[in-house]
């Protein structure tokens, strides 16, 4: 099986996704960590270097050699992943993966990604916490249509990484 994690920076893809591979023995893949390693750079100096349109097509190639590998793996999207070009379609036309949405509050992501986005280009020009929380509420809005697509939603709140672990296992199985 193939399970792709979806939603908003900050959501926990990463983390969750990390712990949920660790429970099903199945290798764990992180979209940024493979197009940093492709790319020699970090996803800052890729948008500050190149641009965002550059860092995009690389991230749709990047996506499709993941999920044409054959064996299983749970995959940590980047936020932006599945919003733009054919890569939401693309994911979805893949009968060997299942996708899931963490979806979670606004007042949690802000609260996340204020200590963290200096790690995250898009947020690094947003100086006060209330900035933060207008952009991700309207980036939010804009990215639901591609998010809600997913076949599994999951509703995450301010709970521990494994208590959502939990809750996309007894989904699944
Ligand atoms: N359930 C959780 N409880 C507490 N903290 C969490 C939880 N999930 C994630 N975090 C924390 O929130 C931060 C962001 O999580 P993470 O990096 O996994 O998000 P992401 O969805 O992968 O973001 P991005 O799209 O930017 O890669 C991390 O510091 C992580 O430890
Ligand atoms: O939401 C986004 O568009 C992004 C999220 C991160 O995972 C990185 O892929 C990058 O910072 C862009
Ligand atoms: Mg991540």
């Amino acid at each position: 099986m193939k399970i792709v994690l979806i939603g908003y920076m900050g959501s926990g893809k990463s983390s969750v996704g990390n712990k949920l591979a660790e429970v099903l023995k199945i290798p764990f893949k992180d979209m940024d960590a493979e197009i940093e390693k492709n790319e020699g750079i970090s996803i800052s100096k890729i948008f500050s270097e190149k641009g965002e349109i550059y860092f995009r097509k690389v991230e749709n190639r990047v996506l499709k050699k993941i999920l044409t590998q054959s064996e299983a793996f749970v995959l940590a999207t980047g936020g932006g992943t599945p919003c733009y070009g054919d890569s939401m379609d693309f994911i979805l036309e893949q009968d060997d993966v299942v996708t899931v949405y963490l979806k979670t509050p606004l007042e949690v992501l802000t609260m996340r990604l204020f200590s963290e986005k200096e790690n995250r280009p898009l947020l690094t020009h947003l100086k006060t916490e209330e900035d933060l929380n207008d952009f991700i509420r309207k980036h939010l809005f804009e990215r639901g249509f591609y998010y809600n697509q997913s076949e599994m939603i999951i509703d995450v709140g301010s709970e521990k990484i494994v208590k959502t672990v939990e809750k996309i296992l007894l989904k699944l199985f």
